[in-house]
């Protein structure tokens, strides 16, 4: 993103109506944004990339030179690509150790596929039907077909789709391999990812143990929660490094030094949500989670506190079903995270994983049953015709917690609404349930801000929408549609 002197996205005159235009629509009507169609490198002009941002209410998507999708595609996604190849390549005797001899050709197979992959979306190819055992293939298969022609390459198709059919193309190789099948690419990062963080966990650990039933600490956990939510995608040369981050992931020392990077806090509409038992006789949370690693254990930290202080009685976590976007949670990483807790030396640390696996016994925690949705690329509001049982589990809910910035996307659309747009419009229909999200601003996909704070916040850092620096605390009132 090389764009401080262009017309920022809240300046744009763009249609305020709330569907959101696909992006020809946006191309032909957004005149504000006006289209340079001088481009300025040969990959612009072969692949018709233009010098602009992504229109008001248009789809984010690579096509538009001045946005982080753009971004997201040129350099973040090779580069996980190239980061798996190079893994495969380092651990390969390991690989065969441990799966066999015979993974051997297996591993040059899948480097041969994943290269090709990067090839593939590094010339903007038209995305490929899923031909192997892939349990979720029809669903793949009808969604891709379904894509208009023009819409079906990496760079012209909304950037969410073009994301998740990477990372669901890149599982398919192990998927379809015999005796790789079970490996996850990923492993070793989010292992890293807690392990690394273990002082953290042990503050952490530390700092919650005698807490009060109180507004005030719930909104310290939610923020901890928040600010947790910090995995750092891998960056190339072209992109500027972003600021500094002011603070630590841990924020215990300065969580509320960090409170001037929340742009929008609903922490106390959550409470209200969980502490009002005459209103709403449901006793069930359910996380959506995202990263493993440190996030899930302030995850955890947090469904403890809601069990704890009678807020909830279960609190029921949501997987994804296979390796997803390098660090999000699987069923394998949940429970390597409460194992690795549960038998630490520290003794502390040692307790809280028991007493958290034990809650796993009790039924106070809960894994959902596995649903390809939260895999697939369709956006949130898609969920109650593609996934009815996950629909009606989630319409039993208190409380549904929204993690991160991709579950965040899903809710939007990945749409550049107007940032002061209501949540409730931007969810287009999309309500099983009280909803929160506790979200790191990672994409330029943002909804319910107050009147001025995008404006100011462009003044200010041209790149805040990408940072990862700001957060969002939100939450969405489920409860008029039930009339609990
Ligand atoms: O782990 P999170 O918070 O979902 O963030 C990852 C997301 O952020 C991005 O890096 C930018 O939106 C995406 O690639 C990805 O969807």
């Amino acid at each position: 993103m090389e764009s401080p002197n262009c017309p920022s996205l809240e300046q744009s005159a763009g249609p305020t109506e709330d569907e959101p235009k696909t992006k020809s629509q946006a191309e032909q009507t957004d005149g504000s944004n006006v289209v340079s169609r001088v481009f300025k490198t040969e990959f612009d002009a072969k692949y018709k990339i233009y010098d602009m941002r992504t229109p008001l209410n248009a789809f984010m998507s690579g096509q538009y030179k001045r946005s982080g999708a753009y971004n997201t595609l040129r350099n973040r996604l090779p580069v996980i690509l190239t980061n798996v190849i190079d893994t495969l390549t380092k651990d390969k005797s390991e690989l065969v150790e441990q799966f066999g001899e015979e993974a051997r050709e297996e591993l040059k197979i899948i480097i041969g596929l994943i290269s090709r992959l990067k090839y593939e979306l590094q010339t903007d190819k038209p995305f490929q039907a899923f031909a192997g055992e892939e349990p979720d293939r029809a669903l793949w298969n009808k969604f891709l077909s379904l894509l208009p022609d023009e819409e079906r390459t990496f760079f012209r198709s909304c950037c969410l789709y073009s994301e998740c059919y990477m990372h669901r193309k890149l599982y398919s190789f192990v998927e379809n391999s015999i005796f790789l099948r079970p490996y996850d690419f990923h492993v070793k990062i989010k292992e890293h990812s807690l392990t690394s963080c273990i002082d953290d966990v042990l503050s952490l650990t530390k700092y919650t143990r005698r807490t009060d039933k109180s507004l005030e600490i719930f909104g310290e956990l939610l923020r901890i929660n928040l600010w947790s939510n910090c995995n750092d995608a891998p960056r190339d040369l072209e992109t500027p490094a972003p600021p500094p981050s002011p603070f630590n992931k841990n924020v215990l020392e300065d969580v509320i030094a960090a409170d001037e990077y929340i742009l929008a806090n609903q922490e106390a509409q959550i409470w209200q949500c969980l502490d009002n038992r005459k209103q709403n006789k449901r006793s069930q949370v359910d996380f959506i989670l995202d990263n493993a690693g440190y996030e899930l254990f302030t995850d955890f930290i947090l469904a403890e506190y809601m069990i704890e202080k009678g807020l909830a009685t279960k609190v029921c976590f949501h997987m994804k079903a296979h390796p997803w976007f390098v660090t999000d949670v699987t069923a394998r990483d949940f429970k390597w995270t409460l194992e690795y807790l549960s038998q630490h030396p520290d003794y502390i640390i040692s307790l809280i994983g028991k007493k958290f696996l034990q809650f796993l016994e009790e039924g106070k925690f809960e894994l959902a049953p596995i649903s390809h949705f939260w895999t697939c690329p369709y956006p949130f509001f898609r969920m109650r015709e593609a996934d009815p049982d996950l629909y009606s589990s989630l319409q039993q809910s208190k409380l549904i917690v929204f993690k991160g910035d991709l579950n965040y996307r899903k809710l939007l659309q990945d749409v550049c609404w107007d940032s002061t747009q209501d949540m409730n419009t931007c969810l287009r229909g999309f309500l099983p349930s009280n909803m929160c999200a506790i979200r790191r601003v990672k994409a330029e996909v943002i909804c319910g801000l107050p009147e001025g704070v995008s404006e100011t916040q462009s003044r200010k850092d041209p790149h805040w929408m990408i940072s990862g620096i700001y957060g969002v605390i939100q939450f969405v009132d489920g409860s008029r549609e039930f009339g609990y």
